[in-house]
């Protein structure tokens, strides 16, 4: 049977100043690279979110796979409210970090096997990111099946753990949150709350965001063409998505 057709869907509205913005890292505001610490943060981006968020009353966060340690890093001295590790920890608008859980000891015997079948395929790896681990074959596609395999085998031994499927990775992490849960949970606080949630990302771990905000009667929009998906809108690629921001941030200086 044949793949069902990629769905064409309208490109977003202009940013309205009575929205919220929840917006995904990797592959959506970045352009992937072949190791996670080799990705650029665009000229002019930090500046565009910082304008957005101002324009938007604060209500602009990112909403990552990545540890918010990591995200502060990448985009400082910007730093937003934001969801990390897939929605595992959490800093809503009064800046504080909410973490997950601990490491079980498990863990490291699963980056240990999965260090070993890097070393057999140059260009894998693996991410430490404290109660997860992701694996990576983005630079080295044959080590897609061992990592996969290693990553389902390993599940049976992680209680409440899940694996979590992407571009070139799987990951094992806690199952108890998502990037949906994360969208719920800061939009019932302030800067968030009574505003029209609009969710940007690319990646299947984006389509409990894009539920979320479809839910609670705002708009997704799918960067790419990963599908099927739950999006309402669609932008291209990564650029767009920097161009429609760009275009937000002159619309909302006009309107201020
Ligand atoms: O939810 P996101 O912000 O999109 O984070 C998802 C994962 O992104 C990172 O991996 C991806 O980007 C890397 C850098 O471009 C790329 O090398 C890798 O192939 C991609 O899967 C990050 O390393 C993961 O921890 C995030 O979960």
């Amino acid at each position: 049977m044949s793949a069902p057709a990629p769905m064409i869907l309208p490109a977003p509205p202009p940013v309205q100043s009575h929205w919220a913005l929840f917006l995904d890292v990797d592959g959506c505001l970045l352009d992937f690279a072949d190791r996670p610490e080799d990705v650029d943060v665009p000229e002019g981006l930090r500046e565009a979110l910082q304008s957005l968020a101002s324009g938007l009353g604060g209500a602009v966060a990112f909403v990552s796979g990545r540890r918010i340690a990591q995200v502060d890093a990448l985009f400082a001295p910007l730093r937003l409210p934001a969801a990390g590790l897939h929605g595992l920890e959490l800093r809503q608008g009064d800046g504080i970090v909410e973490s997950c859980c601990d490491e079980p000891g498990d863990l490291r015997n699963v980056r240990e096997a999965a260090e070993k079948v890097a070393l057999a395929h140059p260009g894998a790896r693996v991410e430490d990111k404290g109660a997860a681990v992701a694996l990576h074959w983005r630079a080295a596609p044959a080590a897609r099946s061992p990592l996969e395999a290693l990553a389902a085998s390993a599940l049976a031994r992680l209680p409440g753990y899940r694996l979590q499927h992407g571009n070139c990775v799987v990951e094992l992490r806690p199952a108890h949150s998502d990037k949906g849960e994360a969208v719920r949970r800061l939009m019932e606080t302030a800067p968030f709350a009574g505003r029209l949630p609009v969710y940007a990302g690319d990646d299947l771990t984006d389509e409990d965001g894009f539920s979320a905000a479809n839910r609670l009667g705002g708009l997704s929009v799918r960067v790419g063409d990963r599908h099927p998906s739950l999006a309402t809108h669609a932008l291209a690629d990564t650029a767009a998505l920097r161009d429609w921001l760009h275009e937000g941030v002159a619309r909302l200086g006009a309107t201020a």
